[in-house]
């Protein structure tokens, strides 16, 4: 029997371990704080704002919406960026991206203090997750591994196909999966729009992780059994109803479902774990901000 993998019942008891981490901090007199910032009119990244925001009360981490006009310059956003690295209160800092064309991402990315990059996208966090010793991983790729290792699926030996490249999913969950740790271990191939017989690749693989942002790129037909399917996918797509769009993942979950040992769901798979991860960051970042030892889950 395929197992559908239950990521936000994984997420769940995370977050109850990290409130019981808050909680210490609190008995030191520190209240983890997360600053978003969201510069865009775009609906999905409200959205996803809005569940970060929601996730932080829950567990009692202070959260602080920033939203700026989309047509705010690139100065004023850094000066924004500068003033909450400067602010004690503010622990993590997350800037939800797209940010518009005007301004560059990369230049956004690099004013964040190295501190409070709660995403682990600053060059220095990329850099030290690359020699193998990460300060704040990134929230998706984490998250990740952290699902595989709670559904038992072990990663050591193993053949792991990457379907995607991006700095915010592909490259960090290579390098996370090929680290000498009891998360990783695996042999990586990273694949993307320019991989030959992509098939192939898949179906030799004993763990897929698609994140290539593709609408249902990947099939039943193009795995094999005993594959665990990991979907990263949260593309919108129209919708015959009047909800106006669908969820849909890299995958295609019904057929999909009937090839692979193990699959992620969307929505209830990966998405969870990434802002759980986020949560988890942020009270990371408070601790060794604050000097306050405690027990990470
Ligand atoms: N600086 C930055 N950091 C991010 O981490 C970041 C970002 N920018 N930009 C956009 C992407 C997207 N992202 C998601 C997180 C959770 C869900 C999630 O929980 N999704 C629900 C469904 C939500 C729905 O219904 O739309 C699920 O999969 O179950 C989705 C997407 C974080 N991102």
């Amino acid at each position: 029997m395929t197992e559908i993998i239950d990521g936000n019942e994984i997420a769940d008891r995370i977050k109850t371990e990290l409130e019981v981490c808050v909680e210490t901090l609190s008995d030191h007199g520190v209240t983890p704080g997360l600053a978003t910032v969201l510069m865009s009119d775009d609906s999905a990244s409200e959205t996803y704002v809005n569940m970060k925001q929601r996730a932080c009360e829950e567990i009692g981490i202070e959260g602080r919406h920033h939203e700026l006009d989309p047509e705010t310059s690139s100065d004023t956003l850094e000066g924004r960026i500068e003033a909450l690295n400067e602010n004690p209160n503010v622990h993590g800092i997350l800037v939800q991206m797209p940010v518009p064309d005007h301004v560059d991402e990369q230049t956004i990315l690099e004013r964040i203090d190295p501190m409070k990059d709660v995403d682990g996208f600053h060059p220095e966090n990329v850099g030290k997750l690359v020699t193998g010793d990460p300060q704040l991983k990134p929230c998706t790729p984490h998250g990740i591994q952290r699902l595989l290792a709670a559904t038992g699926v072990e990663t050591a030996g193993k053949d792991a196909v990457i379907v995607g490249r991006s700095n915010i999913v592909g490259k960090p969950m290579m390098n996370l999966l090929v680290q000498k740790n009891n998360l990783g271990n695996a042999t990586v191939t990273t694949c993307h729009s320019r991989t030959n017989n992509l098939t192939e690749k898949m179906r030799n693989a004993d763990i897929v992780i698609a994140a290539a942002g593709v609408p249902e790129l990947i099939d039943g037909s193009m795995l094999s059994e005993d594959t665990v399917v990991i979907d990263v996918g949260v593309n919108r797509v129209d919708a015959d109803d009047d909800k106006g769009y669908e969820l849909v993942g890299d995958v295609e979950f019904e057929s999909a479902v009937e090839q692979a040992s193990a699959i992620t769901p969307v929505p209830g798979g990966v998405g969870p774990m990434t802002i759980a991860m986020l949560l988890y960051n942020t009270v990371k970042a408070a601790s060794l901000q604050e000097n306050v030892d405690i027990d990470l889950p």
